[in-house]
């Protein structure tokens, strides 16, 4: 684009290379944007933190980067993994490029119910899509990490009262196909806990939630298996990666163990 006065910018970027040498990825970092993403209860509004890169040829000086934020500014309609998907088709044709990633971290909102008293609260997720074109074919990514009470099996066995228990976060990154919510690969995490968690809780809940984990004592090993049985099942999941971290609460270091499956293979 050309200065408003008409005087002619000359666009380095456009320039060919001599050094012959591809970059994989090049574009922008970190920008901080809002976005409508799509919930179970309809849309939501959220600010992400979003990474934009292409694939620059070999003969080619440098991208377009103001073309990346342009994308952006245009996107009106509630943030799907098919959303992004076009937004991907969108990139490539815009950035003239054949291969790209696209990133978004944003905090997800969940409304729950207290499981006695029955109040609601919002309850925060981590949340990120991700869209990876290699050449060929878009793979959209969602990762989700939930935050879950771990009871541990073995501190209940041996004391002759109470077992130590901790907030564990339980990331899962699945390759999904179109179709599959947020909440669904929030659910698994939430069900394989000793308990899920709530923003508000009155007392008989604080008794229900207490009780709950101590009937349901779980290792880190035990987390991670459990959501895999339920990745395992579920035919909108292609591959996935699962990792527990659990905040030990007898120790001042974190125990974790994770399990990673590509079912296409
Ligand atoms: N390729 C490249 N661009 C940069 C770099 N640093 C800053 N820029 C950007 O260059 C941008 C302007 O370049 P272009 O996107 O090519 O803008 P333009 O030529 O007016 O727009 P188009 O006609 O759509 O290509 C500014 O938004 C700067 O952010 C860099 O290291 N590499």
């Amino acid at each position: 684009m050309n200065a408003p006065d008409g005087i002619f910018l000359p666009d380095e970027q456009s320039r060919a290379d001599q050094r012959n040498i591809a970059i994989q990825r090049v574009g922008v970092r970190a920008i901080r944007h809002p976005i409508i993403v799509e919930t179970l209860e309809g849309p939501q509004p959220s600010v992400a933190t979003i990474d934009m890169a292409v694939f620059l040829p070999a003969d080619v000086k440098g991208t377009h980067m103001s073309r990346f934020l342009e994308i952006l500014q245009t996107q009106e309609s509630a943030l799907t993994p098919a959303g992004m998907k076009h937004m991907m088709q969108d990139m490539l044709q815009r950035l003239d490029s054949n291969a790209g990633t696209i990133t978004m971290k944003f905090p997800y909102f969940v409304r729950k119910i207290a499981p006695i008293s029955g109040v609601a609260s919002l309850l925060d997720y981590e949340v990120t899509l991700e869209a990876d074109n290699n050449g060929k074919t878009t793979d959209v990514f969602i990762t989700v990490v939930v935050p879950v009470t771990s009871l541990c099996p073995c501190s209940k066995k041996i004391s002759d009262y109470g077992a130590h228990n901790q907030r564990s976060h339980i990331t899962i990154r699945a390759l999904v196909m179109d179709g599959i919510s947020v909440e669904e690969l929030i659910r698994m995490a939430e069900e394989s806990a000793s308990c899920e968690l709530w923003g508000l809780l009155k007392r008989p809940d604080e008794k229900y939630v207490t009780e709950r984990a101590y009937d349901n004592p779980k290792f880190v090993e035990d987390l991670v298996r459990d959501v895999a049985i339920r990745l395992k099942a579920s035919k909108k999941v292609l591959a996935y990666r699962i990792e527990s971290e659990n905040f030990e609460s007898i120790h001042n270091h974190s125990a974790v163990a994770w399990i990673e499956e590509d079912k296409r293979l």
